[in-house]
């Protein structure tokens, strides 16, 4: 492996600027970035995507763990600081230049893949919600490895009860273990961003049989969509959803948050 410049140095010397449209907030300590690539686990061999690359710095820490890492950054600014960093590890690094969202990842990977990422928060919950509603499960994913805002890492994993609770929460619970993985202070960025960041790994679980993701996310839409009624109110538009209650001994005055994510999926279940 070749010596590389250091990574503000590539910055610069490519004009790098962080751009704002592109939600840039670039990492550049070493010993966080090589902390991060070891959350999936031993990357040895792995074939690991990775969305927005930017300048390389997960990238390198992924390169440096023996992954064979496809990134994909819309950023063409970024291409020639990318291309030398496949030169310095051969063979380990493709690089697409495109638009994640518009791209079919398990078409593109062709097998099994770990996906690390530190993405701007829009596109990074609506690929987040993508790969967690895969049809196929397992999906051709074994991990997801994201950066998130602390706020949302937070409803991603929380808990019943507690207000974070909702949507995001089941869908990410209801067939896979989310958990967090590390807090990242915004000090750790450049530019740093205005809140607190964390790093959620997500790993996928046995699918609860009879139930399709669509229906249950049909459920959680209208049961977090009016979070402050109760459950009679909510899902009264829902044919068969007061039924379904009923049946599973669930008191219709109850609210959306009191219910754990295998109620969920038991309502679901009978519709
Ligand atoms: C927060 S920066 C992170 C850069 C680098 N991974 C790091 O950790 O320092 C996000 C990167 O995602 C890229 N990006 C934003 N939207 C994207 C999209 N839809 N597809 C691919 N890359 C995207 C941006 O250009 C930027 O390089």
């Amino acid at each position: 492996m070749a010596e590389l410049p250091p990574l503000r140095e590539v910055i610069a010397r490519h004009g790098l600027s962080a751009s704002k449209a592109l939600g840039q907030n670039f990492l550049f300590d070493a010993q966080l970035l090589d902390r991060i690539a070891a959350i999936p686990g031993d990357l040895q061999d792995r074939a690991v995507l990775e969305v927005g690359p930017g300048p390389g710095g997960l990238t390198r820490a992924l390169l440096r763990a023996g992954a064979r890492v496809t990134a994909i950054e819309m950023d063409r600014r970024c291409l020639p600081a990318l291309a030398e960093l496949g030169d310095a590890f051969p063979g380990q690094l493709r690089v697409i230049d495109g638009d994640a969202m518009a791209i079919d990842h398990e078409d593109l990977m062709g097998e099994p893949f770990a996906v690390v990422a530190n993405l701007p928060y829009n596109v990074g919950t609506a690929l987040f919600t993508r790969w967690l509603s895969s049809a196929q499960w397992p999906p051709a994913w074994a991990s997801l490895t994201l950066m998130f805002q602390l706020e949302v890492a937070q409803r991603i994993i929380a808990a019943p009860g507690s207000g974070a609770y909702g949507r995001l929460a089941v869908l990410a619970q209801w067939r896979s273990r989310a958990k967090l993985a590390m807090k990242v202070h915004r000090s750790a960025f450049t530019p740093p961003p205005k809140v607190m960041s964390a790093i959620v790994h997500i790993e996928p679980d046995t699918m609860p049989e009879g139930v399709a993701v669509d229906t249950l996310e049909r459920v959680t839409q209208a049961a977090f969509g009016q979070r402050r009624k109760m459950l009679r109110q909510s899902l009264k538009s829902l044919p068969g959803a007061l039924g379904a209650l009923e049946s599973l001994g669930i008191d219709p005055q109850r609210r959306a948050e009191t219910l754990c994510v295998d109620d969920f999926v038991a309502i679901a279940r009978r519709l």
